[in-house]
């Protein structure tokens, strides 16, 4: 586990914030709880097919009831900060118009939970749980969903700026676009060429126009979070290059562009052909607003090659000397050294947090006792990841990029999606059948990261 360099180089800047990170729909449980309406994934999940054994989130790690006792263990953990999401649909059950008090209740008795700990919130408004309401409308693929979701928002921030001072609109447009229009594998499950830019165009209308709420009501900051994956040519040939370049525009470049620079990467028209529109001057203006920071959601990079593939035309490489995770993700820290000096190198000095950072390895369905009695998980192969991908953090800093705070993928075990219940991020290991939380060697460790500011790593 020692690091080459001196262990004293690694500490981190004054008040940089250490966190860990969840969603609403993957941990919650309860989600037709006080009132709530029902959202895509409430909807999708009971879609036979459409998950891993049919898993859903209608338990999850129930912290929905847990929820004291879970920010008492990221306490004990030493948590500087929690970034969570808000479910839509338990705040607006048919998506606008009518707000659910208890909804609302629910995530005001949580973050002033977090604060009476001394635990700093980050919320993400938007976490792929769009009210089935807004679907049954159109949901982004409807030109008004920028009006719902800055209603949506406006509701959120009269409740609860001051107390939140650091917000996201979106979590993941691409995954929200690729996994939900394009390839269909997440909610709503559209698959459709013509239907992913519409829906990730309207995804970036909504944000526009829910920084442009924040600022007529919020004190605070909000920000974009975006998944990034560093694309890296598989051979020096001019195809590999045009490849990397494809796929870089569309999973990169697509919603930074537009968002910092108002403008979209040239290759989507090249990968999309018909099925990209024109669109208006004013969409730009409304979705370029001034941001005070970008998180960023980094797992692994791609080695990528020229191939025959819907709809990028590229492939993936693997590594033979590679380490994957289980979720056949490459452990590789240089890529997220690399992907935050590029930000900084394209966009500006703008503020950053990794608001992502993690992997699933293989942990027990059980945390046994040690020989103390007490419950333990190892798991140095999450270990290793995290210090790795910390300390590459660090080296984006000693590079100039301003970068504010790490929140790790994840505090709890919990529903991956489709993936269902498969797949274990969490440095807290959660037994499904009795709910009991385990804090993982990692967790433990990360504990020690963040009391030495990084000095442990
Ligand atoms: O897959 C682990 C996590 C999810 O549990 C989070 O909800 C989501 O924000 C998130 N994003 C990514 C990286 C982007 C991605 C997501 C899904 C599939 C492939 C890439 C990984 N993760």
């Amino acid at each position: 586990m020692t690091d080459s360099r001196n262990a004293a180089d690694r500490t981190f800047p004054n008040g940089f914030l250490w966190g860990a990170a969840t969603a609403a729909h993957q941990i919650e449980g309860s989600p037709m709880a006080d009132g709530a309406g029902p959202s895509i994934w409430t909807r999708f999940a009971h879609t036979p097919g459409m998950t891993l054994n049919g898993d859903t989130g209608d338990v999850a790690c129930d912290h929905y009831r847990r929820w004291k006792e879970d920010v008492k263990l990221m306490k004990e953990l030493g948590l500087q900060a929690y970034r969570f999401s808000v479910s839509w649909s338990r705040i607006l059950p048919e998506g606008t118009g009518r707000v659910n008090q208890a909804g609302l209740d629910f995530y005001s008795r949580l973050v002033d939970e977090l604060l009476a700990n001394g635990i700093e919130p980050l919320l993400t408004l938007y976490h792929w749980d769009m009210p089935a309401a807004l679907d049954d409308r159109g949901g982004w693929l409807n030109r008004d969903c920028a009006d719902w979701f800055a209603e949506y928002g406006q509701v959120m921030y009269r409740a609860l700026d001051g107390r939140v001072k650091k917000w996201v609109t979106l979590n993941e447009p691409w995954v929200i676009t690729d996994g939900g229009y394009l390839h269909g594998a997440l909610a709503p499950g559209h698959r459709s060429r013509f239907e992913a830019p519409i829906a990730s165009h309207n995804l970036m209308r909504a944000h526009g126009a829910a920084v442009q709420a924040y600022r007529a009501e919020g004190k605070h900051e909000i920000g974009l979070v975006v998944n990034i994956e560093p694309k890296y040519a598989a051979t020096d040939s001019a195809e590999d290059a045009a490849a990397v370049k494809r796929a870089h525009a569309y999973m990169n470049e697509q919603y930074l562009d537009p968002a910092l620079l108002g403008t979209y990467p040239p290759e989507l028209r090249e990968i999309f052909g018909e099925a990209w529109p024109e669109w208006p001057q004013a969409d730009f203006d409304l979705i370029k607003q001034k941001l005070d920071f970008i998180g960023v959601n980094y797992y692994t990079r791609s080695v990528t090659k020229d191939a025959v593939s819907y709809p990028l035309n590229t492939g993936v490489v693997r590594q033979p000397s590679g380490t994957y995770t289980e979720t056949g993700w490459e452990v590789f820290p240089q890529g997220l050294t690399d992907t935050l000096t590029w930000v900084k190198d394209r966009y500006g000095d703008i503020p950053m947090y990794i608001t992502e950072n993690g992997a699933a390895f293989f942990d027990p369905p059980v945390a046994e006792p040690d020989s103390t009695g007490q419950r333990r998980v190892r798991d140095p192969l999450r270990m290793d990841y995290l210090q790795k991908h910390i300390g590459a953090i660090h080296d984006a800093i000693q590079a100039g990029c301003d970068i504010r705070g790490y929140m790790v993928w994840s505090l709890l075990d919990n529903l991956e999606w489709s993936l269902g219940y498969s797949k274990r991020f969490g440095v807290v290991h959660v037994n499904y059948a009795t709910q009991d939380r385990t804090p993982k060697d990692s967790a433990r460790w990360y504990s020690k990261v963040i009391a030495s500011n990084g000095k442990f790593l």
